[in-house]
């Protein structure tokens, strides 16, 4: 049987271990995502979807467990095949838009007439043609992340972790960029992770969704989501979407 992409087995993560201010923020969580997935991570503040994020990045460590990327053949470099995107678009404000976008190619050392092919390229799958030699100062919130999700990708990485990144937009930008992003998913092919407090928008993103619990932090349960791509905003009247919100409502204790 194929390995699946992501393998998460029995990861806990205890801040502070052995401290007096030690602090368990996630308990044996076991996740598989294939290829290709949309895994939508949805739960309450501080439930440890960041902590998670963070382990899978290897920006920190699991204080226990298992975790193995790329099926294991052991060609996934975390450093190489990672691409993140945060809730602020952290853009250098000194340099242009495309300069932005470069920055994982020139860390990573990639050679840069390709990289600038790429990111031009990558900029235009993101809708922001034109805007190239733009500051970022000079774009809206929405065009912001849209220049972050556009670095995200200049070093062609095979797994993209989100980690709320619509949380500071606008309800109606918010919508919109959903929309965009499942566009660049579907003609990209990566395999994206995605974290968000919105019980709406983990369903209507994703392929799968992980509904995570706090007290204790944990994996509540995940649900293959049936409803079928493209996705269309109309689709969240549907009685079908309906039953998937309300399912993880019920998860965390919301009904
Ligand atoms: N460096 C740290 N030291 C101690 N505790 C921490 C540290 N980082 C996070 N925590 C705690 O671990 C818990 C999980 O934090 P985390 O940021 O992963 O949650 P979250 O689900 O992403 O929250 P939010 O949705 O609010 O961003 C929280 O209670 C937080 O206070």
């Amino acid at each position: 049987m194929q390995k699946p992409f992501i393998h998460i087995s029995g990861l806990s993560k205890v801040y502070n271990k052995g401290k007096a201010n030690e602090y368990p923020a996630l308990s044996d969580v076991s996740l598989d995502v294939k290829e290709g997935d949309l895994v939508s991570i949805v739960g309450p503040s501080g439930c440890g979807k960041s902590t998670l994020i963070m382990i899978i990045a290897g920006l920190l460590e699991a204080t226990e467990g298992t975790l193995e990327i790329g099926g294991g053949d052991g060609g996934f470099d975390v450093n190489r095949h990672v691409g993140i995107v945060f809730q602020q678009s952290l853009l250098l404000k000194w340099r242009t838009v495309l300069d932005n976008v470069l920055l994982p190619a020139e860390f990573l050392g990639l050679p840069m007439r390709e990289a600038r092919d790429r990111a031009r390229d990558l900029l235009a799958l993101v809708g922001l043609q034109g805007q190239e030699d733009k500051y970022p100062k000079q774009l809206s919130g929405g065009q912001q992340q849209r220049v972050s999700i556009a670095r995200s990708l200049v070093h062609d990485p095979k797994l993209v972790l989100m980690d709320e990144p619509f949380g500071a937009l606008d309800a109606l930008t918010r919508e919109h960029m959903n929309l965009e992003l499942l566009r660049i998913w579907e003609q990209s092919g990566k395999t994206i992770l995605f974290v968000t407090h919105g019980i709406s928008e983990a369903v209507f993103l994703g392929s799968k969704i992980a509904v995570m619990t706090s007290g204790p932090a944990r994996l509540a349960k995940e649900i293959d989501v049936q409803l079928p791509y493209p996705r269309r905003l109309d689709m969240k009247t549907h009685e079908d979407f309906g039953a998937y919100a309300r399912e993880v409502y019920g998860l965390l204790g919301m009904e």
